[in-house]
């Protein structure tokens, strides 16, 4: 037989367009009759998967034959999955799809449960939500099902007693002590004749409290409905399974039942049991329906009990409406039909809840119409989807702005990190800028810490040396032969040197014989003797009267002696002018050492040209201080240490030292010192003066010393020395015969003629004259830098291009022959 299901219904699918304002969009499937209905029929279909969930489960239930002797063949087969149940006819069958079927007479109530109900009980005590309803026409086992017999218990103890836990040995089952301490609240209503009524409410003493159980046979207590529940309901509350238990079965027998042809004890209402566990949100919802038979059928007659029965079907009929609307996808779902609706909108609209419909039926062939009719209504309720929740646009509107918010407060968070991103960044700069400043004050304050150890460890010595300084002028100078350590700040004065040429000096404390003193204050005359050691150079300098009278200043340096007038400009010049006099014949001399390595006491090298056999015997002798340490090596009165300039400066003061020794004193003969073959060589004393002309009176304007070997372009030196504090300095030539009529050595030849040459002077062998010519076109001098090279030292005396790179050649450190002839004629 073909399914013939309502032409409604036959329309199909709804489409989600028509519930817009349906806040659970049900979906419903019209195939029922199919073996194996797809609850979903969205799943089969080529449109976009939408997550559904199927919140109506289906169970079959078929009781008994009442009468087990005289049982029919079952119209009814149930298939091996045990989900499908074939009704057999005279004219064919029809199949129906359904979650579940069980048969009473295989299955008895526990089997059921466990089967199909005691895992959504689980559920609940998770804070699930279930409604179990009982479905189906009177006398079909609803009520024997929830509320079982006397041999055993129905779904609602059951549930009881899996919720809040059985005692041990409670309803022969012992359940370990899983089940307990879960508090329970309770409530039981009946819906009879359209009407809600407490069954907890009502007692002989006034009535049943939410905290009391009612006692007797008290009125029930109507309630109203207030939104999806019922007002001022009654509960009884606990945890123990037993006590809840047995009030819900007195209360139970609270409901109206009537005596038909088809239950003698029917029950004529609704009945609910709401079942709340407060600790966990969870909700147990058992629903007892009245059956759902037809009123002949059901032999009532008369206008009351046809009204009656009116009403009882009103609510199964307004569930079958709420269900198809649903499906349907209906704008409006007449949950306000009944009271029965009313209170189970929860259990359609609530996400979290589920429907556990059972469908009662006899095997009864008699019974065949009913069974397809409720057969039918399960079928359509079990085709009913749930599409996930769908926001609303409202939600949808909320949710953008919700989402543009948590952006732009994204956008400022970022703003806000990158902005202290770069401040930590600013302040990283700064502390490695503190910490590099830091560093460099440490670096300062531990020099300064070091010189300020130095001056205090000098401040003692010092004093005492600026008495020996006095004592020199007082010729108290002592005359022992040995070596005098004469040592003076530099100038053996207090004055700060000036800051620029501060760098360049250095204060130090130098080694000095008194023989240099000792002569200059014995042969000169001079006054005072000041002496210094600048850059471990030796120089001192000393004023006094020669034989015409005439204030003179004697300068000595590395050897060489700069005897020149009193200048009164000098009274005002400044020690800085003659500072950078002073550097200067350093620099000269250090330039020309650093080319030339000569050993100083080996008389061998004397004779020796070769730069590279004096380098090597200065080699051989090993560093200048054990040099001087040698007892059969004379000792330098300049205490050389181990610098650069003090190393390249040796030769220089050996030389010096064998012009002192021609001109020791006497009790350096009665001590003489191991000679040197340099002490062979002399010096000669060369007086220095302009022709006489309209600007000059050809007076001597200096006494120099020289060595032997000197030539022009060495005394041209010493001389343009002299005349850098002259303002009026001019080039010159040398006046070979001393006179106007004497003729003018040129530049180029300076280097080859001896100072030898040059004209005695006062019929002294060892005196000669230096005629100078002015040249008239003067000479710019520039600022010249203590110790730097020689050509931008000395000031050159002529502009001709030859006779500077003349100048350069012998001086400068590429010309190392020139500057070995040059040495070698110095020694010559
Ligand atoms: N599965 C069953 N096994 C044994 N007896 C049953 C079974 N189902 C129902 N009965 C018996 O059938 C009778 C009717 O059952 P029940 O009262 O449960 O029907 P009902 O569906 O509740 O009818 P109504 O709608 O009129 O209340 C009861 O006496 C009950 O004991």
């Amino acid at each position: 037989m073909a399914p013939t299901p309502s032409p409604r219904l036959l329309q199909g699918f709804h489409t989600p367009s028509k519930t817009p304002q349906s806040k659970h969009r049900l979906q419903f499937s019209t195939k029922t009759n199919s073996v194996h209905p797809s609850p979903n029929p969205l799943s089969t279909a080529k449109e976009p998967a939408v997550p559904t969930e199927h919140p109506v489960e289906v169970i079959g239930r078929i009781r008994d034959y009442p009468d087990r002797k005289d049982k029919p063949l079952s119209a009814l087969e149930i298939t091996q999955d045990g989900r499908s149940v074939r009704l057999r006819t005279d004219i064919g069958y029809r199949d129906f799809s359904l979650d579940g079927v069980s048969v009473s007479e295989d299955e008895d109530l526990e089997g059921f449960y466990k089967k199909f109900v005691e895992s959504r009980i689980a559920g609940v005590r998770l804070g699930a939500k279930c409604t179990i309803m009982m479905y189906g026409p009177t006398g079909a086992g609803k009520s024997h099902t929830m509320f079982g017999c006397s041999k055993e218990p129905g779904i609602v103890y059951r549930a009881l007693r899996d919720i809040l836990g059985a005692e041990d040995g409670e309803n022969g089952v012992d359940d370990g002590g899983f089940r307990v301490g879960l508090f329970v609240q309770v409530a039981v209503l009946e819906i009879y004749n359209e009407e809600i009524y407490d069954l907890l409410s009502g007692s002989s003493n006034g009535g049943g409290t939410s905290s009391g159980f009612p006692k007797g046979n008290t009125p029930k207590v109507r309630l109203e409905v207030m939104g999806k529940k019922a007002k001022n309901a009654s509960y009884i509350s606990g945890n123990e399974a037993g006590k809840i238990s047995k009030e819900v079965a007195k209360v139970e027998k609270r409901r109206i039942v009537k005596s038909t042809l088809c239950n003698e004890r029917s029950s004529r209402s609704h009945c609910l049991i709401i079942l709340d566990v407060p600790s966990v949100g969870g909700r147990l919802m058992l629903v007892d329906m009245a059956g759902s038979e037809n009123i002949e059928q059901a032999g009532q007659l008369g206008f009351e009990a046809k009204m009656q029965t009116a009403k009882i079907n009103q609510g199964n009929i307004a569930l079958k409406r709420v269900v198809e609307s649903i499906a349907n996808g209906d704008s409006h779902v007449p949950f306000r039909d009944s009271k029965l609706t009313m209170l189970l909108q929860d259990s359609f609209e609530d996400d979290k809840s589920k429907i556990l419909m059972i469908l009662c039926a006899s095997p009864d062939p008699k019974e065949l119409h009913k069974t397809i009719s409720t057969l039918e209504y399960g079928a359509k309720a079990k085709c009913i989807v749930r599409v996930a929740h769908m926001p609303t646009p409202k939600e949808k509107m909320n949710s953008e702005e919700s989402s543009v918010h948590l952006r732009s407060r994204i956008v400022a968070m970022n703003q806000f990190i990158y902005k202290l991103q770069l401040e930590n960044k600013l302040k990283e700069k700064e502390r490695d800028e503190a910490n590099k400043e830091l560093l460099r004050k440490e670096e300062e304050i531990s020099e300064l810490s070091t010189r300020l150890k130095l001056i205090e460890g000098r401040g003692c010595g010092s004093k005492g040396r600026r008495d020996q300084v006095k004592s020199y002028g007082d010729a108290t100078i002592p005359r022992s032969p040995s070596r005098v350590f004469l040592s003076t700040v530099y100038e053996g004065e207090e004055e700060e040197v000036d800051s620029s040429e501060g760098d360049e000096i250095e204060k130090e404390v130098v080694e000095e014989t008194a023989e240099h003193g000792r002569q200059m204050i014995d042969e000169f005359g001079c006054s005072a003797i000041s002496d210094c050691h600048l850059q471990e150079q030796n120089y001192y300098f000393g004023d006094y009267t020669d034989l015409d009278g005439d204030l003179m200043e004697r300068h000595h340096l590395l050897g060489t002696e700069v005897v020149c007038g009193k200048n009164p400009r000098d009274v005002d010049s400044t020690r800085k002018t003659r500072i950078q006099n002073i550097f200067r014949l350093c620099g000269n001399y250090r330039e020309l050492a650093q080319q030339v390595k000569t050993p100083l006491s080996s008389k061998k090298a004397n004779t020796q040209s070769s730069p590279s056999a004096l380098g090597k015997d200065l080699s051989a002798k090993g560093s200048p201080a054990d040099f001087a340490q040698q007892p059969n090596n004379y000792l330098p009165d300049i205490v050389v240490t181990e610098s650069p300039i003090s190393n390249s400066v040796m030769p220089f003061a050996t030389l010096h030292l064998e012009d002192e020794f021609e001109n020791t004193s006497q009790e350096l003969k009665e001590n003489p010192r191991p000679v040197v073959p340099e002490e062979a060589d002399g010096l000669i004393d060369v007086f220095v003066k302009w022709e006489a002309s309209k600007e000059s009176s050809g007076n001597i304007i200096a006494k120099l010393k020289v060595l032997k070997g000197s030539t022009l372009s060495d005394l041209r030196k010493l001389i343009e020395v002299y005349l850098e504090e002259d303002k009026n300095k001019q080039g010159f030539t040398f006046l070979l015969l001393g006179d106007p009529s004497g003729v003018p050595v040129s530049r180029e030849k300076e280097t080859t003629v001896q100072a030898t040459k040059l004209p005695i002077c006062n019929n002294q062998p060892n005196v000669r004259l230096a005629c100078l010519r002015p040249i008239k076109k003067p000479v710019q001098r520039p600022n010249h830098v203590p110790f730097s090279s020689l050509e931008n030292t000395l000031p050159f005396s002529s502009n001709s291009p030859s006779t500077k790179s003349q100048f350069v050649e012998v001086f400068s450190p590429e010309s190392g022959y020139q500057n070995t002839n040059y040495l070698a004629g110095l020694r010559a």
